[in-house]
């Protein structure tokens, strides 16, 4: 069978194919000529009729049916006067008649004349269009079939056009031959033209000779260049043109050398796919090796995860870390319920914790294989000789070192009792086996050291005096107990021993329901998961204490405490995204009977909760695990904070040190999990603080009590506890009363404290040295002295003030250690007003110089911090400063966001009525982003009228508004 290869290997073939593009170059040289003179036959025919008629105006109703007389031959087949017409003359519009214009039938008469045989094409041309298409008049001379279709000289095939200037007698004198008029008459170069076309159409083989091929040429060039008319004709010249060069065009030689040429380029092109494939396959497996980087990481930039990346081909192991924070109101029985659930506490191994804690507690605690959690320290050797074990044993498989030196490298360590004790069973495989041989032995091996399983118990103070330092230990990376006792009643107001309710925003009425809802709220607000992007997944167990002091039976007991947890929970909005952060089972137990099975349950159910979330199993660098080793070592050594380059000098004694920046990695997502707190940024990057509870005490000491000051400070220490100013020297009289480890750091405690926003060094407000930080700092969580009316401080009578801005936070839930925070930022940002000498900062109020004419107040009420711009000169013109607003907005939003680092927003932008004189808590407040749809909104406020967008947005939002209305436009 002929194939495509052959047309171009193939001599004959290859004459057959260049026979059909020389008749197709022929046509090519005919179309002008045919056109032109089909145009001639149209006119000299219209012509001659018209001049005949009494009315000379061509028609165009008439069809060829109508002008043919039925029977007509070869076209209808009417026999009999009853019997009807089945071709032609089928429907009544098709029944022959005379053209009413006596045109048409005279063009047919014409046609018939012109004619050099008996029956024109009719079957071909429609009547209708022989006054507009002089083609649909040549179409008469075509053959009798194929061509009704055929609307111009282009769409008709070389026979055809042959086939008109041979049956039309006006092409008699358009040669320079005769034409052969009929079968019998000799050949001419028309005639012949059509021969090559039917050979060629006809050829069952595909195949021509050169003999045949080389006639085929001759012909049609003949034909072309007929001296009559077709040698003046350009088309046609052009033609013989094209015949002639591929005549001699070796197109076999040709197609050859192209077939060489793309063989090439196509090879060239499956290289380069190839290569590009493989880069691809491998950019893909690394894409999605990163997607399986634990969240932390991906959050880190390009450079660090590669880095990680990195540090994950040499080994990596599984790792699942417990953060159990047990937290609730103090006195509720935690500390008791955290040493029921670890072996040691329970079964006095070890000394108990003592009762009401300070700060925080943290234990390190291992799984064992019974469910038992048994102290870190106890088990240090085993936790780290199994996990080294497994990467000896991996990085002996894969590594492409000798023997020899691997164990060279080890005897290195001697001094290392741990990994001596990991890398033994290893080494013992290493000496005695071949490596192919100790593969299954290690893998059976390392199947056998199940995972490890880590839980650090987080016991954190009731205290409410803690509650603003708590906020930086929770994350989304925890499981939480909330202990509620159950002998309390929700509304039992909280003792006012508990000291200072303002750290948490829980004044003196403060309920048991209230703290319950605060560390739900809490827990949420840091969970990451506030926009809803993402499913919550259970992480919070209930645990009501005192089941021993409760009435009735064990049903009934357990039954109370579900109705408990029931009402307390039935106070969050019915849609709360919190519901789905606590787990559906709930304990209850008696801290005084160890022994109580609940314990073990509990214990069981947090692993089986954590197990569940989604950083269980993530994997990190087994390289990493001397590094965690030396951080707990240091912590052995009761330090607390160290200094980076102390850990640097660690990191560089073991085995495969990391280096700079992946210890750098290393410890910041160790803060990320919370194990330590190490933020690399400025002066804080040299210092690593192992023990999160230094964090506390270092706040602590910024708490007055009842501390022995020295005479000469009294002064200034009761100006602290009353304006919140940190004087230097009281600073040094609060370090000196604090322990070493932490006067000891006393630079570093400023800056931690700086960092959080717990304290702030304003700025000079005296005319030429405006915005030089002070040597003394505020500490904004100390503000204790109530604003005078509020209303005076936020609504100014008479005073050219912006509308009030709204930072409404979602589940109506603010810690005012945020609003705290913020204050701390401003006051780093700009001079704080003063009045009659003292600073205008007050509990939930502060107001800030932004330059000589505008002041910003800002304040905060239940869950919603406010702002406001006001111009002291009753002149000014607001709209001169609205630069001024955007830039206090997006830094009162930056610095709001930043505290939470998380993707989502946990708070609504919103502004309230402009026209509300007097500025009301929670009232006539809107959402800004719902100006984005709508150009005014009702305010039901302050008599009932429309806020329109501008007016809402014009002072805070300017930038929003000029896109908004740019992309109304
Ligand atoms: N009868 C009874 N007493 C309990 C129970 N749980 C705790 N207690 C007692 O309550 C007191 C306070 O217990 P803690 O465990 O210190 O309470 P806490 O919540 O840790 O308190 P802070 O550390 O101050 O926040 C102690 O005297 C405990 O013995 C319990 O289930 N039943």
């Amino acid at each position: 069978m002929a194939s495509l290869a052959d047309v171009f290997t193939g001599k004959e073939r290859t004459n057959w194919l260049k026979a059909w593009l020389a008749v197709d170059i022929a046509k090519s040289g005919l179309e002008q000529f045919a056109e032109n003179e089909a145009r001639t036959v149209h006119t000299n025919i219209y012509k001659t009729v018209l001049s005949s008629v009494p009315v000379p105006v061509a028609c165009n109703i008439c069809n060829t049916a109508n002008l043919l007389p039925c029977p007509t031959q070869r076209i209808c087949n009417n026999r009999g006067a009853n019997t009807p017409c089945t071709r032609m003359h089928d429907t009544p519009e098709k029944q022959p008649r005379l053209c009413p214009s006596t045109v048409c039938n005279k063009v047919l008469n014409e046609i018939v004349k012109q004619h050099k045989y008996v029956n024109p094409s009719w079957k071909n041309t429609t009547a209708t269009q022989w006054a507009s298409t002089p083609w649909q008049i040549a179409k008469a001379f075509l053959p009798p079939d194929g061509y009704s279709g055929k609307s111009s000289v282009q769409d008709t095939d070389f026979n055809g056009i042959v086939n008109f200037m041979m049956n039309c007698k006006h092409f008699d004198t358009k040669f320079s031959f005769p034409i052969a008029a009929g079968k019998n008459s000799p050949p001419c170069l028309l005639t012949k033209a059509r021969d090559i076309c039917r050979i060629v159409r006809h050829s069952s083989q595909c195949e021509l000779t050169d003999a045949d091929l080389q006639d085929i040429f001759t012909t049609l060039t003949n034909l072309l260049s007929d001296p009559t008319c077709l040698a003046q004709d350009v088309a046609s010249q052009e033609a013989v043109k094209k015949l002639a060069k591929l005549q001699n065009d070796d197109l076999l030689h040709a197609v050859n050398e192209k077939l060489v040429e793309v063989d090439t380029i196509a090879e060239r092109t499956l290289a380069e796919i190839r290569i590009h494939a493989d880069k691809c396959k491998r950019e893909l497996d690394e894409h999605t090796e990163r997607h399986k980087l634990p969240k932390d990481v991906q959050q880190l930039d390009e450079k660090a995860t590669t880095l990680f990346y990195k540090a994950l081909k040499h080994g990596k192991e599984q790792v699942n870390n417990i953060r159990l924070m047990v937290v609730g109101m103090f006195d509720v029985g935690k500390t008791s319920l955290v040493n029921n659930l670890i072996w040691e506490f329970r079964n006095k191994t070890h000394t108990k914790q003592p009762l009401s804690t300070e700060g925080i507690d943290i234990h390190r605690c291992k799984l064992m294989t019974d469910g038992h959690w048994c102290l870190d320290t106890e088990l240090i050797r085993v936790k780290f000789g199994g996990r080294i074990e497994k990467v000896v044993s991996k990085n002996t498989v894969t590594a492409t070192e000798d023997h020899e030196t691997f164990k060279e490298r080890i005897a290195l360590h001697k001094g290392d009792e741990i990994l001596q004790h990991g890398i033994k069973v290893a080494k013992r495989k290493l000496e005695t086996t071949s490596l192919d041989e100790s593969t299954n032995e290690i893998t059976t091996s390392l199947d056998e050291s199940t995972n490890e399983i880590t839980v650090s118990v987080w016991d954190f103070a009731g205290q409410t005096l803690y509650y603003s330092t708590h906020q930086f230990f929770l994350n989304e990376r925890s499981i939480y107990v909330v202990v509620m006792d159950m002998t309390r009643s929700l509304k039992d107001i909280v003792s006012k021993s508990d000291g200072i309710g303002i750290w948490c925003g829980l004044v003196d009425s403060c309920t048991y329901l209230d703290i319950f809802k605060f560390w739900l709220n809490a827990i949420h607000m840091n969970s990451d998961n506030q926009s809803g992007e993402r499913t919550i997944k259970p992480n919070v167990i209930l645990v009501g204490t005192r089941k021993d002091k409760m009435k009735g039976s064990a049903e009934e007991k357990e039954e109370n405490m579900n109705l408990y947890f029931d009402n307390a929970l039935c106070s969050f909005d019915k849609h709360s995204p919190i519901f789905n952060h606590i787990y559906k089972n709930r304990f209850l137990v008696n801290n005084l009977s160890p022994e109580d099975s609940a314990f073990a349950e509990l214990r069981k159910e947090i692993i089986s909760l954590a197990a569940k979330q989604d950083y269980w199993d993530e994997e990190y660098p087994v390289r990493w695990i001397h590094m965690e080793q030396t951080l707990d070592k240091m912590r052995d050594k009761k330090r607390q904070i160290v200094k980076m380059k102390d850990v640097e000098k660690e990191d560089l004694e073991n085995l495969h040190p990391l280096g700079i920046e992946e210890l750098t990695l290393f410890l910041e997502l160790q803060h990320k999990q919370g194990n330590i707190i190490f933020f690399n940024s400025g002066a804080l990057k040299d210092f690593v603080v192992l023990a999160p509870q230094w964090i506390i005490e270092a706040f602590k000491c910024f708490i007055p009590h009842n501390q022995k000051i020295e005479a000469t400070v009294l002064k200034d220490w009761e100006e602290y506890k009353k304006y919140a100013i940190l004087k230097p020297n009281v600073l040094d009289e609060v370090m000196k009363n604090s322990p070493p480890y932490i006067h000891e750091y006393q630079t570093a405690v400023m800056n931690y404290m700086e960092y959080l926003n717990v304290i702030a060094k304003p700025l000079t407000s005296e005319e030429g040295i405006t915005g030089i930080p002070l040597d003394f700092h505020i500490v904004p969580c100390l503000l204790s002295r109530a604003p005078p009316p509020l209303h005076i401080f936020t609504s100014p009578p008479d005073k050219p003030q912006t509308p009030v801005l709204a930072f409404v936070f979602c589940g109506k839930f603010l810690p005012p250690s945020l609003f705290h925070r913020l204050v701390a930022v401003c006051i780093r940002a700009w001079p704080i007003c003063q009045e009659r000498g003292q600073y205008c900062l007050f509990n939930g109020l502060a107001i800030f110089t932004l330059n000589d004419t505008y002041t910003l107040r800002i304040w905060y009420m239940d869950y919603i911090i406010y702002a406001r711009i006001v111009c002291c000169s009753e002149n000014e013109q607001l709209d001169n400063f609205i630069w001024l607003f955007q830039e206090v907005r997006r830094k009162l939003k930056k610095s709001l966001k930043d505290f939470f680092h998380q993707s989502s927003s946990v708070f609504e932008e919103c502004i309230q009525c402009p026209d509300m004189k007097v500025s009301l808590h929670n009232e006539g407040l809107f959402i800004v982003k719902k100006f984005k749809y709508t150009n005014a909104i009702a305010c039901r406020v302050c008599n009932p009228h429309a806020v329109t967008r501008s007016n809402a947005m014009k002072h805070w939002f300017k930038e929003k508004l000029d896109r908004i209305e740019t992309d109304d436009d």
